[in-house]
């Protein structure tokens, strides 16, 4: 759970909570977890429930707000984390549960909740849907960290009846835990999300299910590009495929057209020497050029972070003696990426650093004799 301790020291004093709480959330998992360690550390008051005794146990434990007893005052605000499937089900609970708080959720779907919801005919006043994009691989309160919505989209879906008090209180807290806020209405989000999402995931899957068969000599050629390419294939297939059924769609268009682009791709390759091909080839390549170009944080100085690479001889004691230099150096580490080059005893150890002390952690490593790239 690394991360989700104060950062007062690095930010300085954190201004005044705009949520009033207290701020009830269902489901302590990953997303909920990570709700009440940001709100807790601003001071809001936080309570917790989920399914599993054990999970709220964990987050309470971990400092993401307190366990809800039967006497506490009803809270202001509802946030739902529970997964997608019974989404639904909480938000409906909720709202009769607690008639005067306005309840939020925080699926990967909007749409679909929303369209359960009207089917039931509940009265959706007081029900605003939200989406923050921010997210790890694996869910679990042990995975909360309270940083994790700092500057990622937080998507409100609001319609014409849903009163300005009840979305100011979910902007705030999104505000609160560092979102930025964007407005959207379910369909667009669902379509966007396929696109910028659910595709990506279901892209980096296949493409690492493709290495299950692969020799242990081909593996250990692997680099960047395929670490990179493959990250979320790691993620729950219990949480994506209620993801992607519920946003089927807009991710089978998708497919479709990905299918056809693959397809086109491997034609041209088949008959490199057909005139038009080299150009159609060069094109679909181009084209990635310019859609990456297009991911805001992939280039200049929308990046939150600076990686410095350090060489360290890959074995465990190196590496904890670059850490410990770092710290005495108070050079604070945001991220740590370890590569390995096989076959040989050097490995590069990428840190993510604070821009504004990329500089000087790079020359005061150096000074101590470590080499950087
Ligand atoms: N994992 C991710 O990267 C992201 C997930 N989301 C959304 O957030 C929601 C939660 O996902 P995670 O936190 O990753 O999952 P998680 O598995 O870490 O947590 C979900 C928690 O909900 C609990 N739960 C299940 N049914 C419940 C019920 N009826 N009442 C109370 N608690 C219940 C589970 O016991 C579990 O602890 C999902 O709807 C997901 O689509 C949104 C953004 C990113
Ligand atoms: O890891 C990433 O890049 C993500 O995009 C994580 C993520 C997963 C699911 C969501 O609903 C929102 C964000």
């Amino acid at each position: 759970m690394s991360g989700n301790g104060t950062r007062n020291g690095l930010y300085g004093a954190q201004p005044a909570a705009r949520t009033r709480g207290p701020v009830h959330v269902i489901g302590s998992g990953l997303l909920g977890a990570s709700v009440g360690l940001g709100l807790r550390e601003r001071g809001v008051d936080v309570t917790l429930e989920d399914l599993s005794p054990t999970t709220v146990a964990l987050a309470a434990d971990y400092g993401a707000g307190r366990v809800r007893a039967a006497d506490d005052a009803e809270p202001t605000i509802v946030v739902v984390a529970t997964p997608p499937d019974v989404t639904a089900d909480a938000v409906e609970r909720a709202l009769a549960t607690y008639p005067n708080a306005v309840v939020t959720d925080v699926a990967s779907v909007k749409l679909a909740p929303l369209e359960e919801l009207q089917r039931r005919g509940v009265d959706l006043t007081n029900y605003v849907g939200s989406h923050p994009m921010a997210g790890r691989e694996r869910g679990g309160a042990i995975m909360a960290r309270a940083d994790l919505f700092t500057a990622r989209p937080w998507v409100i879906c609001r319609d014409a009846e849903t009163p300005a008090e009840a979305l100011a209180h979910v902007e705030d807290v999104a505000l609160d835990l560092g979102g930025v806020l964007i407005e959207m209405t379910p369909e667009e989000h669902d379509r966007s999300v396929g696109l910028v999402s659910h595709l990506p995931q279901v892209v980096s899957s296949l493409l690492a299910a493709r290495l299950v068969p692969a020799t242990e000599q081909a593996i250990g050629l692997a680099g960047a590009g395929l670490r990179d390419t493959t990250r979320i294939a790691a993620s729950d297939p219990e949480l994506w495929i209620q993801i992607l059924g519920a946003n089927r769609e807009p991710v089978t268009e998708l497919l479709d057209a990905l299918a056809g682009d693959i397809a086109d791709f491997a034609d041209a390759l088949r008959d490199p020497e057909r005139v038009g091909t080299k150009r159609r080839i060069a094109d679909l390549l181009s084209a990635g050029n310019a859609g990456v170009a297009r991911i805001p944080g992939k280039h200049g100085s929308s990046e939150r972070f600076t990686t410095i690479t350090v060489l360290i001889d890959d074995t465990p004691g190196q590496l904890a003696r670059l850490l410990t230099e770092l710290g005495e150096l108070g050079i604070n580490m945001e991220d740590l990426r370890l590569e390995h080059s096989p076959g040989a005893q050097i490995g590069f150890a990428e840190i993510a650093v604070l821009p504004e002390v990329a500089e000087r952690a790079v020359a005061d490593l150096v000074e101590r004799g470590w080499r950087t790239l």
